[in-house]
């Protein structure tokens, strides 16, 4: 069974004026997997994570086309967003939009107090959580004394202990300097060795792609590829999106005529291993 199944998805807002913000999508995410979603801004990303976690139809009212199933079950048949948290659960890019308690424990053991379990199975998963992702010692913290990155840990540990088979992050690292975003990576790669999906919209494409196993490039409200590789054919729909680096390399190639290579959009390395490439084949 696929943890997530998109089939000609199409959606307009209510109040949107013209156009659609999602047009004939149809993806698929498999169990374990960990996709990542780019694309400029206005070009779908959160409308399709709204579509996955059940945001669309449960709160958000609109025109829809099309299939979304969560672990074989059509996202309407969810009784309430509620119910789905349990199958597949949100990160949204303000952690303070997502801390509603005090102390740090509470705010972990939250969710698992509001599905009703008892009380040694609350504890058991709040300290299964703390101890994955290195937040003993902050059991009694204040949540918005704490640092961003901080913040969002705890956001994820709490996600973590709601015990979802998906995860969908919708750019957590947006508002956080370089070491809230390494915190953030380190909290995914935790969830990715417990075989969470994982479904993550993030403009820190770099980052991301070490980790993704695909990437999904969304333009304009239609899925233009997904890559399996991570390794992009710069043939123009990846600008703005890349790193510029990246972008100028492609355009580069495409100048010097190259067409039968790709440019993974990962690693300086890599930029170093082509750019010796081009100059292998005598291309300044
Ligand atoms: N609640 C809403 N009502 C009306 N239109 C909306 C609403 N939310 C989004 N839209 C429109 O839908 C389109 C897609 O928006 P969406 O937020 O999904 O894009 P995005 O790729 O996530 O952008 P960003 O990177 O800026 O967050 C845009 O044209 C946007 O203006």
């Amino acid at each position: 069974m696929k943890a997530i199944e998109i089939e000609g998805l199409s959606f307009q807002y209510r109040n949107q004026e013209a156009g659609y913000a999602l047009e004939d999508v149809s993806l698929n995410v498999e169990e374990g997997e960990f996709l990542g979603i780019v694309g400029e801004t206005g070009a779908g990303k959160t409308t399709l994570l709204s579509a996955m976690s059940g945001v669309i139809p449960h709160h958000t009212n609109g025109e829809k086309e099309g299939v979304v199933h969560v672990k074989g079950k059509p996202v309407e048949e969810y009784a309430s967003l509620y119910e789905m948290a349990v199958d597949v659960s949100l990160v949204l890019d303000s952690p303070e939009n997502q801390l509603f308690n005090l102390h740090v424990f509470d705010e972990i053991i939250w969710g698992p107090e509001n599905l009703g379990l008892d009380r040694e199975e609350i504890l058991d998963r709040g300290n299964r959580a703390l101890e994955l992702f290195g937040l003993e010692g902050f059991e009694d913290r204040i949540t918005y004394n704490l640092s961003g990155g901080e913040k969002q840990k705890v956001a994820i540990a709490s996600i973590y202990a709601l015990n979802p088979d998906i995860v969908l992050l919708d750019e957590p690292t947006s508002q956080l300097d370089p070491i809230g975003t390494e915190m953030v990576f380190e909290a995914i790669d935790k969830l990715i060795e417990e075989g969470v999906t994982i479904v993550m919209v993030e403009h820190k494409i770099e980052e991301m792609a070490k980790y993704a196993d695909r990437i999904a490039v969304l333009q304009d409200g239609s899925l233009r590829r997904v890559d399996e590789t991570c390794s992009f054919f710069l043939e123009g729909d990846a600008h703005g999106i890349a790193p510029p680096q990246v972008t100028e390399l492609g355009q580069r190639l495409r100048e010097a005529g190259v067409d039968d290579v790709a440019v993974p959009l990962t690693l300086n390395e890599s930029i170093d291993e082509y750019t010796r490439l081009l100059q292998r084949r005598g291309i300044k």
